[in-house]
């Protein structure tokens, strides 16, 4: 079945009609009634061509269109009309010429096509509107010139971006050094290939005919061995080309050096840069993507190719002018043709490929991700994976992925464009051969024409490789975007420039907080405390009632949405944070150690010891804050003593040695305010004692503002304020004797841990007495296991009733 689509000539741009045939003739005689007759031709010069309509054809049409002006001039000026012989016929501007489509209903496929390019838009629209075409999939397959144009318009910022970041100008000197080399490089190889093509002077040896065919030869052959004879001859050629093969070999050392050498030092730059800029973002950023995810933003591969490619590009373009040079001065009008006829075949064969070939691509990229992340997550959580066995789950994900990359073919069309971008080279030999043989008809020498040939078949590869050197620019162009997208990212916490000295004086002044990637979850309301010099307060609550957000504000990872933090009476905003953090010390829930000596992360926090500085000038001061720890007896039975590796994360060493090696760390700073969020909660009863006392003196001998958080409250028995956090409300604060009298949010915590109420001792324990609650939980249980006993004796008589 087929269906011709139709607009007729003058009629409005909605009056499409259409009509069903039955056979292809019939419809293609009806299409050609209609003025689409000669359409699928086109005449170039004295060439006519005539093609089977295809997507890719939509580029010359609308080139056609494009240049529709420009040949209405000419044929004015010829004062010739076009005939029906013509590949398409001319309208005056402002009239509606007809137009059409052809439809195979089969495979819902255009076959034919005619008319200008917007009234046949209208008779496809209609025609996939009604079901017959597949608009979306030859839209899809097709890649017309406005298309290609906008394909560069969108990616020409980018790209513009790309040649202003590598900054040409600055490297001018280089660029051009780069492009001279080239230049030499080629002139090498086209000389080369011209004095191949001088061998068949040597057949008859004769003066003048080697002046006439082949200037090269003639120029060294009158210089060195004379060229009057065949050996004196071959004795120059021999030379020449051995010659140009030392010196393109030292210009190639040369180029290969330079390029190093501009890629190291661009790599460096760069990637310094980028480590800054990451290391600058904020914690929220951190937050949203792996940390793979986010170091592979300040290692782009893309970036690191750059140079490469550019320069490359470079190279290859200069070629391509050499050799062009160098056919033109052997046959203008050849290389004229040849140069126009080459870019329309390129660009028509590849247009299709490329729209093809893309999305498969990014698929493959993305499921090849995939595996590489699910590899990369099993070996961060290994020891979950190992705990739970789970290693065939995290295989099979990572096979599935691969498998469906691998599962990606190239399609039937795609192998058949690939086919033709490849045997395109060898046809445009073979045309160039015609072309110079029998329709131009020169006038040329046997050394001429093979010269040409050579340098022709050479042409076909540099053109190849500069329109695949393009070809890959534009595919990183979507990579090029992304990397930009993050250079662009600013973060929104800014440091101020306030570097006074710091007392540690905290206040919280009404501040609500909800994290940015959950901002309907508001986290804390209206919180407002004092952490003062020397005074410890405690932060307690049941587990998610926002304690450690409120570290994280005091850090200033995140700005709090409602009201203000001041250090020193000044806005935390306003603190410029690298001066502020090196006066704040705090040992986390899950401290997390590098993967380096205990010594280099004892003193990671010392600012003054910096990366040039001898570690053994910190030693003493070390020491003593490991043994105020109770780190330094374990870290001296480590084989390797302070200079052993704690591993990954400091995999290799306990929960516990950990606290106590990031309480050191905190006791080598000496810090205005110390927060230590569940700092003992890895420790046994006996360490923590004996870390909380050198914490203590820390305090007491410091002056510094403390803030705890302690799940186990007998921890914060001591500190001078306790607030009670609940769902990110203050619902109390005191002392503990204040809150246990009030007997409230506090006094149900602490009832709660009836294991740690000895621990608080003191008045607690006076209280709870007073108040005989323990009796009462005693008779509850009493009361409780009476009753399940009375319930299973009734239920064991019950039974031997029944079975009697
Ligand atoms: N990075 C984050 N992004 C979004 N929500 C978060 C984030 N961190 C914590 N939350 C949420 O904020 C709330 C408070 O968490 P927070 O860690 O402050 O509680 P906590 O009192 O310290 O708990 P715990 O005692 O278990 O450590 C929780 O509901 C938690 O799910």
């Amino acid at each position: 079945m087929w269906a011709v689509y139709w607009l007729a000539e003058g009629s409005a741009d909605d009056e499409v009609q259409s009509r069903n045939f039955v056979g292809r003739e019939s419809a293609f005689s009806f299409a050609q009634r209609l003025g689409g007759g000669q359409e699928m031709a086109w005449q170039c010069g004295p060439l006519r061509f005539s093609v089977s309509d295809h997507p890719w054809l939509d580029c010359f049409r609308d080139l056609r269109d494009l240049l529709r002006p420009a040949r209405l001039a000419a044929l004015e000026a010829r004062e010739v009309n076009g005939g029906p012989g013509e590949s398409y016929v001319e309208f005056p501007s402002g009239e509606r010429p007809g137009a059409g489509i052809v439809l195979d209903l089969v495979s819902t496929s255009r076959v034919k096509a005619w008319g200008p390019h917007p009234r046949r838009k209208k008779c496809e629209e209609l025609a996939s509107e009604q079901g017959q075409f597949n608009l979306k999939r030859w839209r899809d397959m097709s890649m017309s010139l406005a298309e290609t144009m906008e394909r560069i318009q969108s990616a020409r910022p980018t790209l513009g971006r790309l040649l202003a970041m590598m900054d040409l100008r600055r490297h001018l000197a280089r660029t051009l050094f780069t492009a001279g080399i080239a230049a030499v490089m080629s002139t090498c190889d086209s000389v080369k290939t011209v004095l191949s093509g001088a061998v068949f002077t040597l057949i008859n040896a004769s003066e003048q005919e080697v002046k006439k065919d082949s200037h090269f030869l003639h120029f060294i052959c009158s210089w060195t061995f004379g060229c009057g004879s065949r050996l004196s001859l071959a004795k120059s050629l021999i030379l020449g080309l051995m010659l140009l093969a030392v010196l393109k070999g030292t210009v190639s050392v040369i180029s290969q050096h330079v390029t190093k050498a501009f890629k190291d030092s661009y790599r460096v730059q760069s990637r310094t840069e980028l480590f800054d800029h990451l290391l600058a973002q904020d914690l929220e950023e951190f937050e949203k993507q792996t940390a793979r995810v986010m170091a592979n933003k300040a290692s782009p591969m893309v970036m690191d190719s750059m140079p490469l490619m550019v320069t490359s590009m470079v190279r290859t373009l200069t070629e391509l002018l050499t050799s062009l040079i160098f056919l033109y001065s052997i046959s203008p009008l050849m290389t004229f043709m040849y140069a126009t006829a080459v870019p329309a075949f390129q660009v028509a064969a590849q247009a299709y490929l490329r729209k093809q070939a893309k999305g498969s691509l990014r698929r493959e990229r993305g499921l090849e991700g995939v595996a590489n992340r699910v590899v990369a997550e099993a070996c961060e959580m290994i020891k979950v994976v190992k705990t739970f066995s789970r290693e065939d789950g995290h295989t099979s994900l990572q096979k599935l992925s691969l498998e469906e990359a691998a599962g990606m073919k190239l399609t039937v069309t795609q192998g058949v464009a690939q086919v033709a971008a490849d045997t395109l080279q060898q046809a445009i030999y073979c045309v160039s051969l015609w072309l110079g043989l029998v329709w131009v008809n020169v006038d040329s020498s046997a050394a001429e024409m093979t010269s040409f040939l050579l340098l022709v078949s050479k042409l076909g590869h540099q053109v190849n490789s500069f329109k695949s050197q393009v070809e890959d620019l534009f595919n990183t162009s979507d990579s090029l975007a992304e990397h930009f997208e993050f250079l662009d990212q600013q973060p929104k916490i800014f440091p101020g420039t306030y570097d006074g000295p710091v007392e540690g004086h905290v206040v919280f002044e009404d501040v609500s907080f909800a994290y940015p990637t959950r901002p309907e979850q508001k986290v804390l309301h209206g919180l407002s405390m004092e952490l003062q010099p020397g005074k410890t307060t405690a932060l307690v609550g049941a587990s998610g009632s926002g304690k450690s957000t409120t570290v994280q504000l005091i850090f200033r990872y995140y700005d709090p949405f409602e009201g203000t933090i001041f250090i020193d009476g000044v806005p935390l905003k306003d603190w410029e944070l690298t001066h502020l953090h090196r006066h704040m010390a705090l040992v986390a829930q899950e401290p997390v150690l590098f993967n380096t000596s205990v010594r280099q992360n004892l003193l990671y926090g010392l600012p003054q010891c910096r990366i040039e500085s001898d570690p053994k000038d910190f030693e003493d001061q070390m020491i003593a804050a490991a043994k105020a720890a109770c780190a330094h007896e374990f870290i001296s039975n480590f084989p390797g003593g302070y200079d052993t590796n704690v591993g990954d994360r400091g995999g290799q060493v306990s929960g516990g040695q950990k606290q106590r090696l990031s309480v050191a760390r905190a006791i080598l700073m000496q810090p205005r305010i110390l927060v230590l969020d569940e700092a003992t909660s890895a420790l046994d009863a006996e360490s923590e004692a004996i870390v909380q006392e050198a914490l203590d003196r820390l305090v007491a001998s410091s002056g510094s503002s403390v803030m705890v958080i302690a799940h186990r409250l007998s921890t914060v028995r001591q500190a001078d304020e306790i607030i009670c956090l609940r769902e990110g409300h203050v619902v109390e604060r005191g002392t503990s004797k204040e809150l246990m009298e009030l007997r409230g949010y506090y006094f149900t915590l602490v009832e709660k841990q009836a294991v740690t109420l000895d621990d608080i001792g003191g008045a607690n324990a006076e209280i709870d007495r007073s108040l005989g609650w323990r009796a009462k939980a005693k008779a509850k249980v009493k009361a409780k296991s009476k009753a399940a006993a009375a319930a299973a004796t009734e239920a064991a008589e019950a039974e031997d009733a029944e079975e009697t």
